[in-house]
């Protein structure tokens, strides 16, 4: 928070390499930070174990000067052979409790809600977010339930003690809206990682985010 208790916004890109568009990965992430982005998400639903760590650590180095936190997405093993800063865990994934006595005291643990069910239930996890999944529809993941829009994200911001994390369908034209709806963190794939220029296009969604 800030002294006049407005909240500062991340802007968090969770990361997917079909959606660069053959462009190096590590280039588009790299560009994205000095645009604005200050939370990466490596998501990987493909990679060997191996080259899922491998890929970490580079990321890893190439976030830390940027002081830019690297979570892995589902895989705690990962996170901890990578010394990455975090885990998101979705409703199909480790339970909370169980990740917690895993990662070391400090680690960031986001966790998806997709149902006001979820939302209830995380009130007794010591999580650092809870993400709103899916705010709006989105062609980029499929296996998706009903988006909760901005009157279901309202609802999460009155019945949730967590700061909240938007993700599903953001773009320039509606992070305000999420911004000023409860969403604390606003989380993207595609109109970061499949635009033309990701710098640009993360400048532009953190000023669009804040105006
Ligand atoms: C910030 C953020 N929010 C939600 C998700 C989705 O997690 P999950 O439901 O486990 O789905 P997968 O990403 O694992 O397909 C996320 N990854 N990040
Ligand atoms: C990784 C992910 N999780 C979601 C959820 O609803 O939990 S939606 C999503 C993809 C978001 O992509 P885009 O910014 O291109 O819409
Ligand atoms: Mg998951």
């Amino acid at each position: 928070m800030t002294t006049n208790d407005t909240p500062v916004h991340q802007l968090y890109l969770v990361t997917d390499e079909p959606a660069c568009l053959g462009r190096d990965f590590y280039w588009v992430v790299e560009e994205a930070v000095q645009g604005g982005v200050t939370m990466v998400q490596l998501r990987e639903k493909h990679l060997s174990t191996r080259a899922f760590i491998d890929r970490a650590k580079r990321l890893k180095d190439i976030l830390l000067p940027y002081n830019v936190p690297l979570i892995i997405n589902d895989r705690v093993d990962v996170a901890l052979a990578a010394n990455a800063d975090g885990v998101h865990v979705g409703q199909s994934d480790m339970h909370f409790d169980m990740l917690n006595e895993m990662l070391p005291e400090g680690k960031i643990i986001g966790l998806s809600a997709e149902s006001e069910e979820d939302v209830v239930e995380a009130e007794n996890f010591d999580i650092s977010y809870l993400a709103v999944s899916p705010l709006f529809d989105t062609p980029t993941k499929t296996d998706i339930k009903k988006p909760w829009e901005i009157a279901g994200l309202q609802w999460v911001r009155k019945n949730s003690t967590h700061t909240l994390a938007a993700i599903g369908g953001i773009n320039a034209n509606n992070i305000r809206q999420a911004a000023t709806n409860g969403a604390e963190i606003i989380a993207i794939v595609s109109a970061i990682c499949s635009a033309p220029s990701p710098y640009e296009a993360a400048f532009r969604l953190k000023s669009a985010m804040h105006d």
